[in-house]
């Protein structure tokens, strides 16, 4: 088996090892699915930067393979463990690393603070018991750990989302965590699946499930820039989309269209919404997968 290097440039062997890697494929693998869907409004995609100045699609994938090593390392944290405020702390450092590794890696650009977080907490509770696949499982035990006491955690970080959360009172991506990640579980995933199931593209169906999480969360992404005019209004234009059919007919892609001017009118980008896409995806594949299990490598409950 490869040595494996963990974000603190270590490297590690276990038996393990196999089935942590596959986990943080299938992490990568979302970041890169959700920031090439195309066309996302106000969010860098691979045809355009959307709100953002400093990011682009090329960056975004950059950032997403960098972060490999995190993921790996938080699926191995994860692997056979019960739910622990010491797992807890462990992958609190392991995230806090993570998030350096990127910054570090786009010069100071922050591409995925929010993915490592939710991705990263979902891929630690693949990890804990990967036979149980049923989404609202995973984002349960993720919402466990996510609700669990982190003594090294900084008290106040000044980042531009809690700040939204106390000049707003909304949750943001803590809340998100906390309550089991309800818009991935009820909001996104059911909507990629009734699209499917009626026919939409793959690509429809993923901006179907972006829509309806972003008709409903409150991001602190658009709140921080635009604040609550902001939120309603991409809020209202998402709710317009899928009301006129969705993205995969005609009269939705033109409201979607309208939805992305005035994002870009407004300087706001709807970076919570993308990221629980992200989420979504990656318990899709993680549900569907049979067996998530490199060739020729025990399994974890065996
Ligand atoms: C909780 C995090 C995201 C810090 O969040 P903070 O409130 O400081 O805001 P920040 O502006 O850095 O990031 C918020 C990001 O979350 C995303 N987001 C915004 N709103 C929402 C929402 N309602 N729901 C989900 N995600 C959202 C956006 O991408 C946004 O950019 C995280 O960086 C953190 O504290 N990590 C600690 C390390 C850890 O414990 N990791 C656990 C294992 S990975
Ligand atoms: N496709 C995407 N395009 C843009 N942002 C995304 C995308 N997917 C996820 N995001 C999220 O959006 C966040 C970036 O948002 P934003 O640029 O508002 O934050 P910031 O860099 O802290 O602030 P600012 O750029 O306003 O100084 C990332 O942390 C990421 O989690």
């Amino acid at each position: 088996m490869d040595p494996v290097l963990t974000p603190r440039g270590g490297t590690c062997r276990t038996r393990r090892s196999g089935m942590a890697d596959r986990l943080a494929d299938l992490a990568v693998a979302a970041l890169i699915d959700e920031v090439t869907l195309t066309p996302k409004p106000g969010l860098v995609d691979i045809r355009s930067r959307g709100a953002h100045r400093d990011l682009d699609w090329s960056l975004m994938c950059h950032s997403a393979r960098t972060l490999q090593p995190t993921f790996t390392a938080l699926a191995e944290a994860g692997a056979g463990a019960a739910s622990s405020p010491a797992l807890r702390e462990s992958i609190g450092a392991i995230g806090r690393n993570g998030e350096a590794a990127m910054l570090a890696a786009t010069g100071g650009v922050n591409t995925h603070r929010g993915a490592i977080w939710a991705l990263g907490l979902l891929v630690t509770a693949a990890a804990m018991a990967p036979s149980e696949r049923a989404p609202a499982r995973v984002a349960a035990r993720a919402g466990g750990l996510a609700r669990l006491p982190d003594r090294h955690a900084p008290g106040f970080t000044g980042n531009k989302g809690e700040l939204a959360c106390r000049a707003y009172g909304v949750g943001g991506a803590r809340g998100q965590a906390h309550a089991g990640f309800p818009h991935v579980v009820h909001v996104a995933l059911p909507k990629l699946r009734q699209s499917r199931a009626v026919g939409a593209t793959e690509d429809a169906a993923r901006l179907d499930a972006l829509l309806a999480v972003m008709a409903e969360l409150d991001d602190t992404c658009v709140l921080s820039r635009g604040g609550p005019a902001a939120l309603a209004c991409a809020q209202a234009g998402a709710r317009a989309v899928l009301e006129s059919g969705g993205a995969g007919t005609r009269a939705g892609r033109a409201a979607l269209h309208a939805l992305e001017r005035e994002l870009i009118a407004r300087n706001v980008s709807p970076g919570g919404a993308a990221d629980l896409l992200a989420a979504a995806l990656f318990l899709d594949r993680f549900e569907t997968e049979d067996p998530i299990q490199p060739k020729g490598e025990p399994g974890w409950n065996n």
